[in-house]
């Protein structure tokens, strides 16, 4: 696992989308081997996705030879309701840059017992985008879902519902109780995954990420087994994590990866 540490949320999302438009670049991407990137949604990566765009609009990286696949989507609101992910990832991504939109994929209830497979016809997923939520779960994986879960239809916690409300005018009766997501197991088998948490109420998901035991309790923690692993977060998330653990890691961080040294000697 590798820990970034950046001072703010300005700073954790320009170090993802730079990361993205860097492997998606040195993965030159064409038409028969497109990159498959997983996405999710949520505050966290808003950011990520306006900096992906101004990058796009720069010239800096195209998402034409781009395959996506988003990580959730609930059910019971229609993918025309403006806090469906549907909408939110049009919104916030697709409408502004250049991905075909057959090259789109967003779980549903009429695909998610294929989704899985569609994954594995394009070879997989090459990096996997994801958030955190504040009881450690990653797309909608609440405590108790198996580790080894592929796409299926789950009930959300209370604590998600009162946690999402806030896109629903605070309302938690209008937010959906049930989501359709891609498993833990879908998550992990990307080749990459990274993760951007920022804010106090991510600092004890970061601890049990970090410093945990792997549990099911915490879903983020089964990404613990991921060879390649990033977590980016920002100085707020951190307020749990042992002073050692925060040094260690932006010591080892701030000589560049292990990886990244090698290369850069070669
Ligand atoms: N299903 C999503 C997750 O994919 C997301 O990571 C989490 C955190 O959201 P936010 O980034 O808004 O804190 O919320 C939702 O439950």
């Amino acid at each position: 696992m590798r820990l970034i540490i950046r001072d703010d949320k300005r700073q954790t999302s320009l170090w993802v989308a730079e990361y993205i438009v860097r492997r998606i670049n040195d993965f030159r991407p064409s038409k028969d081997r497109p990159f498959v990137l997983g996405l999710p949604t949520g505050s966290s990566p808003e950011q990520v996705y306006a900096n992906l765009v101004d990058f796009y609009k720069k010239g800096k990286v195209s998402f034409k030879h781009v395959v996506t696949f988003n990580m959730d989507e609930y059910v019971g609101i229609p993918t025309s309701h403006p806090q469906s992910y549907h909408s939110f990832m049009f919104k916030h991504l697709f409408q502004h840059v250049d991905i075909p939109p057959s090259q789109i994929h967003i779980p549903s209830l009429e695909n998610y017992k294929d989704y899985d497979n569609m994954i594995a016809k394009y070879g997989g997923i090459e990096l996997f985008l994801c958030g955190v939520g504040s009881d450690g779960h990653i797309a909608f994986n609440e405590p108790g879902s198996s580790l080894s879960s592929k796409t299926r239809i789950k009930t959300l916690t209370k604590e998600t519902v009162i946690a999402n409300a806030r896109f629903f005018d605070g309302d938690v009766n209008a937010v959906p109780k049930s989501a359709v997501t891609v498993g833990v197991k879908t998550v992990a088998d990307a080749r990459e995954v990274v993760l951007i948490a920022d804010g106090r109420g991510k600092a004890e998901a970061v601890k049990q990420a970090v410093e945990g035991s792997i549990s099911h309790t915490w879903t983020v923690t089964a990404l613990q087994m991921h060879p390649r692993f990033i977590m980016v977060v920002d100085d707020a998330a951190t307020e749990e994590l042992k002073v050692k653990t925060v040094k260690y890691f932006r010591d080892i961080e701030s000589e560049g990866s292990s990886e990244d040294k090698i290369k850069s000697k070669l």
